[in-house]
């Protein structure tokens, strides 16, 4: 059989790794506003702490105008005291039968930025969507988010029953300088998902200024977090949703080299697009996880009953035949952790990702090949991960994904970065207890991914710019 661990080819050292201990010792940090490179890509952002301007002038990169998107850090209490303040967040929690909620990241994420406005003395009127509810549905409501809300805010968040109308009117008349308002879930209202233009009139006319925070909600064009901006000036970027982008973006757009990213999970056509995307900029990638195995039988190899999506077997072998002329290391697992079935009790055994019987299935990465991706990762001096290893909610095939969230604390913790994006790698890295020690954990799934595949965020794209930064 042909040999499975497709190490492709290694990319001879580059210009920008050579330049990587020139900037680290310069002690850069991402930026404080957000910055967009205003050269041929606008989405690719730059960093643009003058630290970093002054590393990059000694090593003669070329020159790029950053624009930064205005941030609520710009405004003051000149701005902000006894402003009403909308600010869209994502507080799209999880929540149990008992409407308990289960992780409370997103809402904890928030407090920040409305701290910040509370601070400087501006009335918080508050708005978010919580699942995708069709039209009001009682178990959509946002009302069990108050208590947790009022206590990271130390005080008590008035909740209105409505998005607009005159009840909500007359709250935010009513509301004092330094209080929140948090409004009824915004999707009750269809118009919010429509882009609705009178709905985010409506919406808009509630306060003065708007403050977008709502970065895992920032890759949807909705009323709530693009249509408003039509209304509010200014529109500025949360505290979140800065820091999601300083990481996501600018990390990605313009890392510490090595750069290595972990692909994984179920689906490769809903991570075509960043597998793709991520070939163009990473040094090593590391695929993992459910989609392997259309990999695998691309090359030509068996995988019994394991996760293959027969019609992107084409699409697979352009990617490794693009990793290779891109010069990209590309590595696949060489060893699998199959069971007789898909279940947490199923019978299990190592084998070559060359020799998976036919009848089994591959639900993990093997011993071998977490110590190659160990290996690799070891030489890296940022890595993104986005999916698990195997099916890492049955204990027996955890393992893989496991070691890798071992491996990544343990990297962070030298000085590494380390970004984890998309809802079950989170979850992974929340379950080993490691979370912490991350460089950055993504508030957004959907929206990281989009972000990484190299595509505009509305929610974003929306807001005022701010001053031309710098010439890098
Ligand atoms: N070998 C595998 N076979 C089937 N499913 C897998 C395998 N490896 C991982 N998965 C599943 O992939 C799912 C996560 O995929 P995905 O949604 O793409 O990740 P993320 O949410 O991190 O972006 C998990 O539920 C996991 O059980
Ligand atoms: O949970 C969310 O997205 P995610 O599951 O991709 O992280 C956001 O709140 C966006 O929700 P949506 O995908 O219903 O627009």
């Amino acid at each position: 059989a042909a040999p499975p661990a497709a190490i492709v080819a290694r990319r001879a050292a580059s210009a920008s790794v050579a330049a990587a201990p020139l900037r680290r010792a310069a002690g850069c940090q991402p930026a404080r506003s957000l910055a967009f490179a205003a050269g041929a890509d606008p989405r690719l952002a730059v960093h643009v702490a003058s630290r970093c301007r002054a590393a990059s002038a000694a090593r003669g990169t070329r020159a790029v105008a950053t624009m930064a998107k205005k941030s609520v850090g710009d405004l003051t209490a000149a701005d902000l005291e006894g402003k009403r303040v909308l600010v869209r967040a994502d507080l799209n929690v999880p929540l149990d039968d008992n409407q308990n909620i289960t992780d409370d990241t997103r809402i904890r994420a928030a407090i920040p930025t409305i701290k910040y406005l509370l601070s400087n003395g501006a009335k918080v009127i508050l708005t978010s969507h919580l699942g995708r509810p069709k039209g009001v549905t009682p178990k959509f409501s946002l009302a069990p988010l108050v208590p947790r809300l009022s206590e990271l805010l130390g005080i008590e968040v008035k909740k209105a029953e409505d998005v607009i109308g005159p009840e909500v009117e007359k709250l935010v008349a009513d509301l004092a300088n330094g209080a929140v308002l948090l409004l009824e879930n915004v999707r009750f209202y269809k118009e919010e998902e429509k882009n609705d233009p009178e709905f985010a009139k409506k919406l808009a006319s509630l306060a003065d200024l708007f403050v977008n925070d709502a970065f895992g909600t920032a890759h949807r064009a909705h009323a709530s977090t693009e249509g408003v901006t039509k209304f509010l000036k200014p529109s500025v970027a949360g505290f979140l949703l800065q820091k999601e982008l300083d990481y996501l973006d600018g990390a990605v757009s313009n890392p510490k080299r090595p750069f290595a990213a972990i692909v994984g999970g179920s689906k490769v056509s809903s991570k075509i697009g960043v597998i793709e995307s991520l070939l163009e900029k990473c040094d090593i990638l590391l695929l993992g996880g459910g989609m392997i195995f259309t990999f695998y039988k691309a090359q030509g190899l068996s995988v019994g009953s394991s996760l293959v999506e027969e019609d992107k077997l084409e699409l697979a072998t352009s990617l490794l035949a693009k990793a290779k002329a891109k010069g990209v290391s590309l590595l696949l697992p060489s060893d699998v952790i199959i069971a007789d079935k898909f279940a947490p009790d199923a019978n299990s055994q190592t084998v070559p990702a060359s020799a998976i019987p036919d009848g089994w299935m591959g639900l993990d990465i093997g011993p071998d090949s977490v110590k190659t991706f160990n290996d690799a990762l070891d030489t890296t001096q940022t890595i993104i991960w986005n999916g698990p290893m195997g099916v890492f909610e049955f204990d027996k095939f955890a393992v893989g994904t496991e070691s890798i969230a071992k491996k990544l604390a343990e990297l962070s913790k030298k000085g590494v970065t380390t970004i984890i994006g998309g809802g079950d790698s989170v979850a992974a890295v929340e379950k080993v207890g490691v979370a912490d020690v991350m460089s950055h954990i993504s508030t957004g799934g959907g929206a990281s991914l989009e972000l990484l595949e190299g595509k505009e965020l509305p929610g974003v794209v929306a807001l005022d710019e701010g001053v031309m930064t710098s010439k890098l």
